[in-house]
């Protein structure tokens, strides 16, 4: 318990107070002082400018770090460390100025535990979900974060083992027939994770969900306590265990595909605002391969929705293994190519299947529509975070790669690749770089655009590059598809997450608002940081009490 961080005192608030005062309180009140631990306040640290929002310490679960004091830093970036403990909260002290009309909270969601007692999963996608919080208020700024409770996780806690499947890591049994048990609860779906660690959304009725993979991953939240409400139940039939980890979600609608592994395709369905129905708009019949191609997400457009089937395989013998393969769940099966496929949305039909170059992405940035001077349609265009057609990006977010950087340049490349879906019946489509990909330094993921912007034509996205040599991405950047530039944001040794954008409201250009993201760094800490959205300058910054480790993605619940 060598570095726990306390969000301070039960039961009342002190704002601004030195820490003397906050000590002594502390002391006064509950019999235990914090011997100035809390180092995140403006110089001196002595002077800690927040406002402490009271947990008792014993109402805090800890989770204590198996990590050993740092040895070689590059080894320990916080980014990949295990988080400190199962929640905090305060208020940090602000660099800069938020504006006032940012009235809302930022959530972000993400895996941020990576053991359990003394075993040490392998896989970034494996951690126990992290969801983080900004709440941002009159210019000023409440975090925290908290540990989901999936199942998945109070099982691992109270069991001190990992009771379900992860995306890598598989429960151990100890004889083979619990191993064929386990086989057998993998059918039913029983024995796969709940672990939401992956995005967060906010639906048109207020709830807000955090999901993964899995379908029983989905999980209803409180964005201000950030506690686990329970599982979100959808209440059709329409059964499968799996669906894409990014569904679209507008004030309207959720729209999600499922893939259908036994008879390989994917149902494209929709679950209208206020209701836990999903129901099915349409079904895609894969073009090729044994299996569908893995969908964690998938674009777009007014009137289409584009189902990608990539090369990258879902895979059931990988499934049923015990130890991961070099590809885990998946198989990559180049001869079987790659295709798109574009659905109606209004009636369900696919109105075209095209073969395209094969590709490897994770995320979709957007799509829109191309017309004539008549007003038809003529194509889609479809932009995504491309690896080249190279699977290697998995294995290079092995935990054991990313702890481990001694300088080389080893982040394969990835590019923004733009896809054109031709509608005239031609059976090819095209796939191109949007912009030179050295403009972002030849590394792009962790998308997002202006939300007004989907489904629509657009100019801007903001995503993270590569600042070379690097061993993964390190930069946050926008990128403006007009002029074929990207403007780059960099602090040397950091780790930023997925940057989020928020338009001002009444905004009437598209970049018009600011960039959220949450930064690890080098030396342990961690700080949010606000850019301006079309200068792509920092507005404001605020220090964390410790470095969180890395997340995936988040959402805005504005302020009612
Ligand atoms: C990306 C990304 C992956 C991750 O996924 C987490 C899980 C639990 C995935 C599990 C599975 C597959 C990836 C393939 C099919 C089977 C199944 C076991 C459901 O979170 C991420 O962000
Ligand atoms: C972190 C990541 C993918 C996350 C999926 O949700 C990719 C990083 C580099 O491309
Ligand atoms: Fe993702």
């Amino acid at each position: 318990m060598d570095s726990l961080w306390f969000s301070v005192i039960c039961g009342h608030h002190v704002s601004p107070f030195t820490m003397l005062d906050f000590d002594q309180s502390c002391h006064r009140k509950h019999g235990f002082s914090l011997e100035n631990k809390l180092v995140f306040g403006r110089k001196p640290y002595k002077q800690a400018l927040i406002t402490a929002r009271v947990v008792s310490p014993t109402q805090l679960a800890i989770v204590p770090s198996p990590d050993k004091e740092p040895v070689d830093p590059d080894q320990n970036h916080v980014a990949w460390t295990s988080v400190k403990q199962e929640r905090w909260e305060g208020e940090l002290v602000v660099l800069g100025e938020i504006p006032l009309w940012l009235k809302g909270t930022y959530l972000r969601n993400g895996p941020g535990l990576w053991h359990i007692e003394d075993y040490n999963f392998r896989h970034l996608f494996d951690g126990y979900a992290t969801l983080v919080k900004l709440n941002f208020e009159d210019g000023r700024l409440i975090a925290g974060h908290r540990q989901i409770e999936s199942e998945a996780y109070k099982a691992a806690k109270k069991n001190k083992k990992i009771c379900f499947r992860e995306f890598s890591e598989v429960p151990k049994h100890e004889n083979f027939m619990a191993y064929v048990g386990d086989l057998a609860k993998l059918f039913s779906g029983s024995s796969l994770t709940d672990n939401a660690n992956t995005g967060v959304v906010k639906l048109g009725d207020g709830r807000v969900v955090c999901l993964t993979e899995t379908q029983k991953g989905s999980l209803v939240i409180d964005p201000n306590s950030l506690e686990t409400l329970g599982r979100f139940e959808y209440s059709d039939s329409l059964g499968g265990l799996i669906h894409s980890a990014h569904p679209i979600v507008t004030d309207a609608e959720f729209l999600t595909l499922l893939p259908d592994l036994l008879k390989p395709g994917y149902l494209v369905v929709r679950m209208e605002t206020g209701t836990n129905e999903r129901k099915v708009i349409g079904r895609v019949n894969c073009s090729g391969g044994p299996a569908p191609g893995w969908v964690h997400s998938f674009p777009v457009t007014q009137h289409y929705v584009v189902v990608p089937e990539m090369p990258l395989r879902y895979c059931a013998q990988n499934l049923l293994r015990a130890e991961p393969t070099p590809l885990y769940k998946f198989k990559w099966h180049p001869q079987s190519k790659a295709f798109l496929h574009v659905m109606c949305k209004a009636s369900g039909k696919v109105v075209t299947s095209v073969e395209v170059p094969l590709f490897v992405t994770f995320h979709f940035i957007n799509a829109y529509e191309e017309e004539d001077e008549d007003g038809r349609v003529t194509s889609i265009i479809a932009d995504c975070c491309e690896h080249h057609a190279d699977t290697s990006i998995l294995d290079q977010l092995r935990l054991k790669n990313l702890r481990f950087f001694k300088g080389e340049d080893v982040l394969p490349d990835a590019r923004v690749g733009r896809f054109k879906i031709p509608l005239d019946g031609s059976r090819n489509g095209k796939l191109e770089a949007a912009l030179e990909a050295d403009e972002h330094g030849r590394g792009i993921d962790m998308c997002s655009i202006n939300p007004a912007y989907l489904g629509k034509k657009y100019r801007y996205a903001y995503a993270c590059g590569a600042q070379r040599p690097c061993h993964f991405p390190n930069t946050l950047t926008k990128l403006d598809f007009v002029e074929k530039k990207a403007k780059n944001w960099y602090d040397e040794g950091a780790v930023p997450s997925e940057p989020f954008f928020v338009a001002r409201p009444g905004a009437t250009e598209e970049d018009d608002g600011v960039v959220i993201s949450l930064i690890s760094e080098k030396n342990g800490g961690g700080y949010a940081l606000l850019l301006d959205g079309s200068t792509f300058k920092e507005i404001a910054r605020a220090k964390l009490p410790y470095g969180l480790p890395y997340g995936l993605h988040g959402c805005w619940v504005p302020k009612k």
